[in-house]
């Protein structure tokens, strides 16, 4: 367990009044999303339900660089495919039986509950470009009856997704707002957009050793530079000791993403047959088109005791 509550986050962005984003809540009910505009152009979209950032637009608004299938369920019925879906308090299936999230659906109830929009402020850096920050809380009077009786621990959790000129940043703060202590996991889910899954490198992890899901959970080390993807790949890297994975494409540097006090990465791209065999998956050939850089504390689990905090989360910097 790390807590960081009474630390100021290396990331945090202040919170001082300056004119400038623009911030519109659109839609009613499961459909309602925040979108926030910079002065610039850039724009980031995120969704009540499950607090999932569904658009984030850089370069001026011109460049989208999240990659969303076009049949993403986005009404509230399941969890989005693509964007960001905010995995909590399990990721995958859970352990079968014996914990306390083993009642569970995969990747737990974070991103198929409805979150509350919390506000936003909006400050300006030394070079006058401005940000926005937007914030979002899920908290366990707001679950579901069902969610709240398969995993009745008291919780909240704060989740600030930061718009920049170049830089999208999301942080999650989970406390312990009850009388027992509880486990869990956390990852972001990162749907990254590319354009040619052929021409994709993924640095930063050399060194690391990692759990192959496709290869039945095999332990392995990654012994070359990049990560090239040329088929299936559902990897757990652990204990990352580097802060920074990048993502190359066609030999230029295309997205960093930096960790904040989460020491997991998982790469994920379902390839041809299981891109076919997901109902929501859409094109086909969108695998082509994405690759998941999901960065996370997954490897075993996080202690919280009583009125005890966890923040953790990542910057993603658009390059182009
Ligand atoms: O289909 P889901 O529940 O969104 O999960 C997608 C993928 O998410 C990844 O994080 C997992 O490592 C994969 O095993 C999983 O298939």
């Amino acid at each position: 367990m790390v807590d960081r509550a009474n630390r100021p986050s290396a990331l945090s962005t202040p919170a001082a009044a300056a004119p400038g984003a623009q911030v519109d809540i659109v839609g009613t009910g499961a459909n309602s999303k925040v979108i926030a505009t910079l002065p610039s152009g850039e724009s980031v979209e995120v969704l009540l339900y499950g607090a999932t950032v569904t658009s984030w637009k850089s370069n001026g608004g011109k460049t989208e660089n999240l990659w969303l299938s076009e049949k993403a369920a986005v009404d509230g019925s399941k969890p989005v495919r693509g964007g960001i879906p905010v995995v909590f308090p399990v990721f995958g299936p859970p352990p079968k039986s014996g914990h306390p999230t083993s009642s569970l659906p995969q990747h737990g109830f974070a991103r198929n509950s409805r979150w509350e929009f919390l506000g936003k402020s909006t400050s300006e850096d030394a070079l006058d470009s401005t940000s926005v920050k937007l914030d979002f809380g899920l908290y366990s009077s707001g679950l579901t009856e069902d969610t709240r009786k398969a995993w009745p621990l008291d919780f909240g959790l704060q989740y600030s997704v930061t718009l920049a000129k170049d830089s999208l940043q999301t942080i999650v703060n989970v406390r312990n707002e009850g009388d027992k202590s509880f486990e869990f996991q956390f990852l972001l889910h990162t749907y990254l957009r590319i354009k040619d899954i052929s021409k994709i490198a993924i640095n930063g992890l050399l060194g690391v050793e990692y759990i192959d899901k496709v290869l039945n959970a095999s332990t392995h080390q990654q012994k070359d530079e990049s990560v090239t993807i040329t088929g299936e790949v559902d990897r757990v890297y652990a204990s990352i000791p580097q802060d920074t994975t990048s993502v190359v494409e066609a030999g230029k540097p295309r997205f960093d993403v930096v960790r904040d006090n989460l020491s997991d990465t998982v790469v994920w791209n379902p390839w041809t047959e299981k891109a076919a065999a997901m109902g929501d998956f859409a094109p086909n050939e969108g695998f082509k088109e994405m690759v998941c850089v999901e960065v996370g504390t997954v490897k075993g689990w996080q202690k919280l005791e009583k009125g005890e905090v966890f923040e953790g989360g990542q910057t993603i910097k658009s390059i182009l």
